[in-house]
């Protein structure tokens, strides 16, 4: 047998040599799914399949691309890069490029991103006159969007009386006009958004009998990864392409199924039987990423789950560290935890910064940990920030390029007819746009024929407008020539002055910006010669804006030096890390607020979780803040429901948690005590204590700055010692009870009075015998 395939075990083996028909695999985290797509795609390729007739589609740029670079390691880059592998959203792109004129387009069609999206939504609104408080963009986009998944094009909407209904209930009776505009809006921009990318595609299918039929027989088999992530639109895609030959393997994991937010259906995956009934399930079972006690972990708070696949998940790899469960007096106190138990960690085990992560239910929770981070010179890399294409002067470069290439393009026209600044007014700009509006045409037909249409405007204006078009014009004169994307790239950036017009401005952010239009340049070049080594032959700036235009701020920064990960839960899926912490585990942040009304949306909050322990291989910490300041105020916060699922014999707790009881007023020892028993019942017989002095699991980390606080055996300590405890401050030791399994120390603190500390956890250091 083939080298690689010695590299599975059993089941594993058994689901990649399977070719017989489709296939799901379904399994727990870290169990090889992935590593199955991947090892079947080198099968395949070894069997005589051909690389550009195998179509695996990812979730993420990222999990794509880390799947390329195992294949190309087992096979050669020649044949790795000539497969169709790459997000949907990359794929169709590249399917709609090909075929944009049976569906209207012109195959230089641009992408709108979000926020081109809602400057749209937003002028569509204020045109209607309509309110925006009760219109809110940011709804009004994700009615959109969901309709859109769904395939409901603006007609049907207006048809369908229960989505008029609701709308109406929700005083948007007008939502169904909105969603018209902005489609036809779009459609003449020549600009598509991206769940236009997903619609576009099975218009294309549906419609187009020899189109569909083509790809039926062009792709010999089709792969897709996190299946259970998929929405109604992708899954009738991956049908449509897939046709009668079947030859389809999807993995997933019903128990991960995190993106019902974006109309992803954990049914798609159940259904699965239905759509193909000579379906083989496979299941894997052992999970080779993560120690017992995290799986062990995981798989008891997923088991609290109604809703679900009954999965067997075990680990061979080590017992491992418990989880730890840490409890902060503030976000600020749990940043600075979680930065010194990193360099902890780091110093204990010579590991790269790579293996470090650090998850969080929203974004915004990132700027208190970057501080900290900074604080202790932890590099660290923070996907979900603003990313590279999003910054400013990048995006009006970018707006220039999609002129160059789509002058129809509403959205970059309107960013930048006049930045740099040349006196085109807002009125004239408002006056164009109102008039191609009225005319359904694009702001650039106007300006092309301005003479013909009833503007308004005054002759200076016109001439502003004329001088901009014919800028405009050389560019897209300077395409159609041939020229390549960075000549393009570079004209673009001097003659339009974006760049001088920041070099008179000395100032720090200037210079930056400057900075970030060289890189982008830079990055222009950098695709050419990539591109080149692949041998694709066009190198205009079309595909340069393909690429970006799906990069998602998770792809931006590829820097060799290594660093700690700061990401959402979300975009950590599929990823694993040595060392994983999960910070504000707390109630109306984890599970969301906006998610705690149904048993649905707790349960797929608690998914998320699951997601997140389950990125752990060999250490977990997951934290909770007393109080956090979140939208303008410092609120006070208490500990995740979710904690209390996790079976206790799996979790390490420092001392004052108390999230098992969450409403009341306890003792923390005596909470720890209840909570803790039946597992310290079980260790003390099997493995020693992780608490134990001479334990070789360091134990949970205090708020203490790393000074000589520590831990001390009871041995040490007699009554009446002066000590300073890290939390506390400074106490007399009054009493040391060594009646029980576990010292309890009491001591009466100057500040914050009497405290009973076990002996196990309290860091503090004897500053008088
Ligand atoms: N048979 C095996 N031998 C050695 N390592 C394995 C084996 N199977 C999987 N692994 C390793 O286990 C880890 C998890 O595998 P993989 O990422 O494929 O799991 P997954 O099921 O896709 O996880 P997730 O559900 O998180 O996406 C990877 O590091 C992978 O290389
Ligand atoms: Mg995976």
């Amino acid at each position: 047998m083939e080298d690689y395939i010695q590299q599975l075990n059993v089941q594993q083996q058994d689901a990649v040599l399977y070719t017989g028909g489709p296939q799901l695999v379904i399994a727990g985290a870290g169990s090889g799914k992935t590593r199955v797509l991947t090892y079947k795609i080198v099968h395949l390729l070894c069997h005589g399949y051909e690389p550009w007739r195998i179509l695996a589609l990812t979730f993420t740029n990222k999990a794509a691309r880390e799947m390329r670079e195992r294949i190309e390691g087992m096979v050669g880059q020649a044949t790795a890069s000539k497969l169709w592998m790459g997000t949907f959203h990359s794929i169709f792109l590249r399917i709609l490029r090909i075929h944009a004129d049976r569906i209207g387009f012109k195959s230089n069609f641009t992408i709108y991103d979000t926020a081109d999206s809602k400057s749209l939504i937003k002028t569509i609104i204020k045109d209607m006159g309509l309110d925006d408080k009760i219109y809110k963009p940011s709804t009004v986009a994700s009615a959109i969007s969901t309709a859109k998944n769904a395939l409901i094009s603006p007609r049907q909407y207006a048809e369908a009386r229960d989505i008029m209904e609701a709308d109406r209930r929700a005083k948007r009776p007008r939502l169904c006009e909105i969603y018209q505009a902005y489609f036809n809006r779009c459609f003449v921009a020549g600009a598509m958004d991206f769940d236009d990318l997903l619609y576009y595609t099975n218009l294309l299918l549906r419609d187009n009998p020899e189109i569909r039929r083509h790809y039926q027989e062009y792709f010999r088999y089709i792969l897709v990864d996190e299946y259970q992530d998929t929405n109604f639109a992708q899954h009738l895609i991956v049908s449509q392409l897939c046709g009668d030959a079947h030859n389809l393997c999807v993995v997933g994991d019903d128990a991960q199924s995190i993106y019902s937010f974006r109309g992803a259906n954990i049914r798609n995956i159940l259904n699965l039987k239905k759509s193909y009934p000579d379906l083989r399930i496979f299941k894997l079972e052992q999970n080779y990423r993560s120690t017992q006690n995290i799986i062990n972990a995981a798989n008891s708070l997923i088991a609290k789950n109604k809703e679900q696949i009954p999965k067997n998940v075990f680990s061979r790899n080590d017992i491992g560290a418990r989880i730890e469960v840490v409890q902060s007096y503030s976000d600020y106190e749990e940043a600075f935890l979680v930065a010194n138990r990193i360099s902890q960690l780091k110093m204990r085990n010579h590991d790269s910064y790579d293996e470090y992560a650090v998850l969080y239910r929203t974004n915004a929770q990132s700027r208190i940990l970057e501080e900290s981070l900074r604080k202790r010179n932890i590099p660290y890399r923070i996907y979900g920030g603003l990313s590279f294409y999003q910054r400013k002067e990048v995006k009006d470069a970018i707006a220039y390029f999609r002129l160059s290439i789509n002058p129809d393009d509403d959205e970059a026209l309107k960013r930048v007819i006049n930045y740099p600044a040349r006196g085109i007014g807002e009125t004239t700009v408002n006056r164009l746009m109102r008039c191609a509006m009225d005319n359904r045409v694009s702001a650039w037909a106007i300006l092309n024929n301005i003479d013909k249409y009833d503007t308004g405007l005054r002759q200076a204006a016109i001439n502003k407008l004329l001088s901009f078009r014919d800028m405009i014009a050389e560019f897209i004169e300077m395409n159609r020539r041939g020229d390549d994307a960075e000549s393009v790239a570079r004209a673009i950036i001097t003659r339009t002055q974006l760049l001088s017009s920041l070099i008179s401005d000395r100032t720090p952010e200037s210079i930056s910006k400057q900075e970030n239009l060289q890189e982008l340049l830079a990055g222009v070049k950098e695709f050419i010669a990539n591109k080149t080594e692949e041998g694709t032959e066009s190198l205009s700036l079309v595909d340069f804006l393909s690429e970006v235009s799906l990069a998602t701020d998770q792809d931006s920064d590829e820097v060799s030096e290594e660093r700690i990960t700061l990401m959402t839960v979300h975009a950590a899926k599929g990823l694993e890390f040595n060392n994983v912490f999960i910070v504000g585990v707390e109630e109306e942040l984890f599970p969301s607020a906006m998610n705690c009304d149904t048993l649905s949306a707790i349960e797929e909050e608690r998914r998320l979780l699951y997601v997140a322990i389950t990125r752990a291989k060999s250490h977990c910490m997951i934290s909770y803040a007393s109080s956090r300041f979140r939208n303008g105020q410092t609120k006070t916060c208490s500990p995740s429901r979710f904690l209390k699922d996790i079976d206790p014999r799996y979790l390490a707790l420092s001392a004052g948690n108390d999230f098992a009881r969450p409403d009341s007023f306890i003792n923390p020892i005596d909470n720890y005590r209840e909570s803790m028993r039946p597992r310290v019942e079980r260790t003390t017989r099997s493995t020693p204590s992780p608490f134990s002095a001479h334990s070789n699991v360091t134990p949970t980390p205090s708020s203490s700055p790393a000074g000589d606080e520590d831990l001390h055996s009871a041995s040490e300590l007699s009554e009446g010692m002066r000590i300073e405890h890290s939390r506390f401050g400074k106490g007399d030791i009054t009493e040391i009870d060594r009646s029980a399994a576990d010292v309890r120390i009491t001591v009466e603190f100057d500040t914050v009075g009497v405290k009973k500390l076990l002996l196990k956890f309290a860091r503090f250091k004897i500053i008088s015998q």
